[in-house]
Formats: structure tokens, C-alpha cells, sequence
């Protein structure tokens, strides 16, 4: 080969190895293109991800501005870096899809098969084969949705509330993080409800259990992160080499402490209910005690930070609108709640207002924003009458995603999105439930009654006994960050809580609790008798301060 011939054959070369490098990286911007599904041009390398990269935007704000600008389209397309994402924006085509064609959509989009992973692979959120998924939903869906089940766990969150009261009473001079304190109060919890266990992490954050279950909500634990990125990179060589996420003494060791709770008589955890349900199942259809160790390990992986995240924004909107607060005050002054320091759940659960607080929350900050659904079998989304869009079809292992975060922050159902309204909640113009979807469409979240029972009981303690006010560090408005799956506020909740001052006269009862700061001064006798209530205010502060100091020594 001469000179001449050398250097065209490398300029040939240079120039199909240009060619073919080019298709492959844009090769998915036709995606959408065929699909006949409107987008808008992505970069060849980060998509559609401009605003996010450059930190303007969460990856969710940048979604809800498609959906605004895709306003007449049904569906649209986001590129994620490279990878194709379909939207369902219509609230009508939402329901068509996931609803009535649920069985198609059976799947949360993870890569676990309980056959590799028998631990993870059978919590219902995880598990992979549409069949195992349906079966488990069947043996789950009467215990975590009787509603029964979790007025029986009311105790344990009432005892739960009364060290999260005494933490904070031992720290009133203090404006608070209210999501660092939120998250030992909900795992104080979620040990008890979901393995029977008493936990007091206020005072005592190192035990095991704690370890383990906050790295189960939260993946922190370094093993778990290596291994999660493995299994991204290369599922096929994980799964065959069966390597498990959990590790085995981890396991176990949670196993045990599902068999204490199964078998303590007279116990109220999910434990004992499953166990009791489980006994119940033909016997070749039972669960052995690790599957259903899994299911109660789901209050962790499933539910921690989604209730956490949903107490700390409702928190952080009383502290903010005072109006909401006050009205949600007296609704507990008429009913009489404030005049008890322990409400039972069955008292409150129905407040209409208290409801419609938890509900505008989960309206204004879903703590799931993004529905994920995996096309477990072959479903074609049919073509618009008006011939705009062709009929899509799906082949297992396509995702279609929708945004909550975009549809209850959407001007035509909700007027002034950003205001926190429970009003919305109350009387006879609710939102229908093809806009709110806090809790997902189809099969739904199982434990949303638990969610209720938590946030509610939660918000009553601190709302009869506290004033909660913004501080000096509270952020507004809320900034968000950028977060995998969640809601993550960048500045924190800072939240000043004032105690509410005693009654004196005992006409409430002992345990009267009455906003005096509030109370108009009218004539000089009403101002001197208010002024002698302000020094049982400041004696009241002063002794929880005295209590502090007693404590922290
Ligand atoms: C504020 C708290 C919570 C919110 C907002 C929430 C929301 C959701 C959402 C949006 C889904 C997906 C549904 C879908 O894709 O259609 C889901 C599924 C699920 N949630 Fe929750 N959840 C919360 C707390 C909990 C708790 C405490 C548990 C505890 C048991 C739980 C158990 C589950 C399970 C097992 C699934 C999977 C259901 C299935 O695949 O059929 N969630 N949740």
C-alpha cells in the first residue's frame, strides 16, 4: 500500500468510526420520533437534564415544566441523559393505563428476583414476576388494609409521641430541626409497629436494630452501595452469582426478632398480625419466617422516609400558616382532644380538618413524586381518536412514569398550587382521585392507613401542647435538592415551638391546654387576669427548662 492509498484508507476509517460513534449516541433521539410522542430535543450526552445539571432545577421541576409545556398531549418524552422516559401527563389516561390494565404494569421497575434474593425479592414493592407480586399482594392486602389494624398499634405510637414531647420540652429554648428529631421519633416507631420492639433512640440510638433499619431505609450502608452499583452495571453476572443485597447475619438476626414479636402473646405489631394471617393460609400456600420477616422489614425500605418526610412538611406548613394551625387547634379545643394528654386514634382519626391538613400536605409535598411502572406484559397504549398520537406499543421491560409532584401542582386542579389550603379538602368540591395520587394508582400503597395513624397522632401531640412557629433559620419557601426518589428540603425544617399555657381554672379538665397569646385583652380586668395567666406561662416554661437541665446533667 502506497503513501496515497494509506492515507485515504485511514481517512475512510477515521470517517465510519465518526459515523458509527455519531448513530450510536444519538441513536435514541429517534425514540420519540417514532413513537409519534411529542419532546423536545435532548443534548447528545445529558438529555434534557440542562436546568438539572446546572442546579436551577431539581430533576422534578424540570418535569413539571414539560408538563406545562406538553399541556394538550396525553404523553410526552424526557430524555434522561441518554435513556427515553415516557410521561403519562393526562389524569384520565393515568387511570386507563394503571388501573383497569394493572396486571400489565405489575412491577416498581427494580431488578430483584426473590429466586437471587429471597430476602429483598419478596417485599411486594421489589418483587419482579407479576405472579409472585399478585400472590403476595393477596396474602398482604387484608392485613395491612383491615382497618382495624392500626387502632392496635395506637399504643405504641402514643408512647412513641410522649418521648418525642419530652425530648422537646427538654429543648424549648431552642429553635429545632424538626426532621432530625422526626426521624428518631418514626423509627421509635417503626420498630414498633413493624417488629414489636420498644425503642427510646432520644436516649439511646446504638442498638442494633437501629443500624440495621436505617440502612435498609436508606441504603447507607457502604457493602449495600457497592453492591447497588454492581447490580446496575452488570445484573446478569449478580444474579448468577447469587449475590444477596441484605447481608445474611443481618438477616437473621432480623428474623429473630420477628419471631419474638410473632410469639409475644398479647403483642400489636405487624409481626403478630402477619403470623396470625400466615396460620390462617392453607399450608401450602404459607410463608416461612424470613418471607415474612421481609414483609415487616418493608415498613422500613418502604414506608420510613416517606412518613418522615410527610411529618416534617406538615409541621414545617402549621409553622408557616397560622391560620391553618389555629383552625386546626380549635377543631381539637371542640372536640375535646386537648383536654387529653393521649388521645386514642379512634378520637381523631376522622377530624375532618386534622385530615384535610395530612392530605393538602400530601397534595403540596408528595413524598413518592415519581410513579415508576414496568410493563410486566405486552400492552399497547392505544392511538388517539383525533389521529394526533399512534398507538404505542410496550414490550415487557418498558417503564412508564408519572409525575405526582407535576399533577398536584397543576393550576387547572389546584388554583394557586403553591398555597397550603386544607380547605381544598373539605366540603364538597374535593379533588378527584384521578388528580391526587399521593399514594399511587391501582394497587396503591398498602400502608397508608399506618401513615395516617403516625402523622396523625403526631400532629396532635405536638399541636395541643405547642405553638408552632417559624424561626430565624426557617427557609421560605422551601428550597428543594435534588434527591434519587424523595423530597429532600436543602435548608432543613427549623421550626421554634412555644408551649401552649395550662388552664388554670380546670374548667378543660387537667390537662387543658389554651393558646392565651391569642386571647384579645378587652377591659382591665380581663388584662389583669390574662397577665396572671402569662406568669403561669413563664412558670410552666421555666420548669420544662428546669426539666432540661435536670435531664441533660
Ligand atoms: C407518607 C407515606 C407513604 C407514601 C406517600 C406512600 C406512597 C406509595 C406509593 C406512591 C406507592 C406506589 C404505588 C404505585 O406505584 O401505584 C407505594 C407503594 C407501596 N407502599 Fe407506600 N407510601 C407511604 C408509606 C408506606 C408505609 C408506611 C408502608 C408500610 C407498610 C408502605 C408500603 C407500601 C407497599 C408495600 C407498596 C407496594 C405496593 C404494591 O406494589 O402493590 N408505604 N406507596
Amino acid at each position: 500500500m502506497n503513501q496515497e492509498d494509506l492515507y485515504w484508507f485511514t481517512f475512510i476509517l477515521v470517517m465510519l468510526l465518526g459515523f458509527f460513534t455519531h448513530k450510536l449516541l444519538t441513536r435514541h433521539r429517534s425514540y420519540f420520533r417514532m413513537l409519534r410522542v411529542p419532546f423536545e430535543k435532548p443534548h447528545f450526552l445529558y438529555g434534557n437534564l440542562d436546568d438539572v445539571l446546572s442546579g436551577k432545577l431539581t430533576t422534578m421541576e424540570k418535569i413539571e415544566q414539560y408538563y406545562r409545556k406538553f399541556a394538550s398531549h396525553g404523553l410526552f418524552g424526557f430524555f434522561n441523559y441518554m435513556t427515553p422516559a415516557l410521561y403519562v401527563r393526562d389524569p384520565a389516561l393515568i387511570r386507563q393505563l394503571l388501573q383497569p390494565n394493572m396486571g400489565h404494569f405489575e412491577s416498581h421497575g427494580y431488578f430483584l428476583d426473590e429466586q437471587k434474593d429471597r430476602f429483598l425479592g419478596s417485599q411486594l414493592h421489589l418483587a419482579k414476576g407479576a405472579e409472585n407480586a399478585s400472590k403476595l399482594a393477596s396474602f398482604l392486602s387484608p392485613v395491612f388494609r383491615n382497618p382495624k389494624a392500626p387502632g392496635t398499634m395506637d399504643k405504641t405510637t402514643q408512647s412513641c409521641c410522649k418521648a418525642l414531647i419530652d425530648f422537646i420540652t427538654s429543648r424549648l429554648e431552642l429553635e429545632l430541626e424538626l426532621k432530625a428529631i422526626f426521624l428518631k421519633h418514626t423509627l421509635n416507631i417503626f420498630a414498633g409497629m413493624a417488629f414489636g420492639r420498644e425503642l427510646n433512640t432520644f436516649e439511646d440510638d446504638t442498638d442494633r436494630f437501629c443500624a440495621i433499619a436505617t440502612g435498609m431505609a436508606y441504603g447507607t450502608n457502604p457493602v449495600q452501595v457497592v453492591k447497588t452499583m454492581a447490580f446496575y452495571l452488570v445484573p446478569g453476572l449478580m444474579r448468577s452469582a447469587g449475590v444477596q443485597f441484605t447481608d445474611r447475619q443481618e438477616i437473621d438476626y432480623l428474623v429473630q426478632q420477628y419471631q419474638q414479636a410473632a410469639s409475644a402473646a398479647g403483642g400489636h405489631s405487624m409481626a403478630r398480625l402477619l403470623s396470625r394471617a400466615n396460620e390462617q393460609q392453607n399450608a401450602s400456600h404459607r410463608l416461612g419466617d424470613e418471607q415474612l420477616t421481609a414483609q415487616c422489614a418493608t415498613f422500613f425500605t418502604k414506608g420510613f422516609e416517606p412518613t418522615l418526610n410527610l411529618l416534617s412538611f406538615a409541621a414545617y406548613e402549621l409553622a408557616q400558616n397560622e391560620d391553618v394551625q389555629r383552625k386546626l387547634y380549635e377543631e381539637l379545643s371542640h372536640g375535646g382532644i386537648t383536654n387529653n394528654p393521649s388521645p386514642p386514634y379512634d378520637s381523631i382519626r376522622s377530624l375532618p380538618y386534622l385530615e384535610a391538613v395530612v392530605l393538602e400536605t400530601l397534595r403540596k409535598w408528595p413524598p413518592h413524586p415519581l410513579l415508576v411502572r414496568e410493563c410486566t406484559k405486552p400492552f399497547t397504549i392505544p392511538a388517539t381518536e383525533n389521529g394526533d398520537r399512534a398507538s404505542i406499543p410496550l414490550k415487557a421491560g418498558d417503564k412508564l412514569y408519572v409525575s405526582v409532584w407535576a399533577l398536584h401542582r397543576n393550576e387547572d386542579y389546584y388554583p394557586q398550587p403553591e398555597r397550603f389550603d386544607p380547605n381544598r379538602f373539605t366540603g364538597k368540591d374535593v379533588p378527584n382521585s384521578d388528580t391526587f395520587i399521593p399514594f399511587g394508582i391501582g394497587r396503591g400503597c398498602l400502608g397508608q392507613e399506618f401513615v395516617k395513624l403516625v402523622v396523625k397522632i403526631t400532629l396532635v401531640a405536638l399541636v395541643q401542647r405547642f405553638t408552632l412557629k417559624p424561626g430565624e433559620r426557617t427557609a421560605e419557601p422551601l428550597k428543594l435538592i435534588e434527591s434519587a426518589s424523595s423530597l429532600e428540603a436543602r435548608d432543613g425544617f427549623w421550626i421554634r415551638l412555644e408551649p401552649r399555657i395550662p388552664q388554670r381554672d380546670g374548667v378543660a379538665g387537667a390537662m387543658g391546654w389554651l393558646d392565651l397569646v391569642r386571647v384579645p385583652p378587652v377591659g382591665p380586668e380581663e388584662q389583669d387576669a390574662i397577665e396572671d395567666r402569662f406568669d403561669v406561662r413563664n412558670t410552666v416554661v421555666a420548669s420544662l427548662r428546669k426539666n432540661s437541665i435536670t435531664r441533660k446533667r
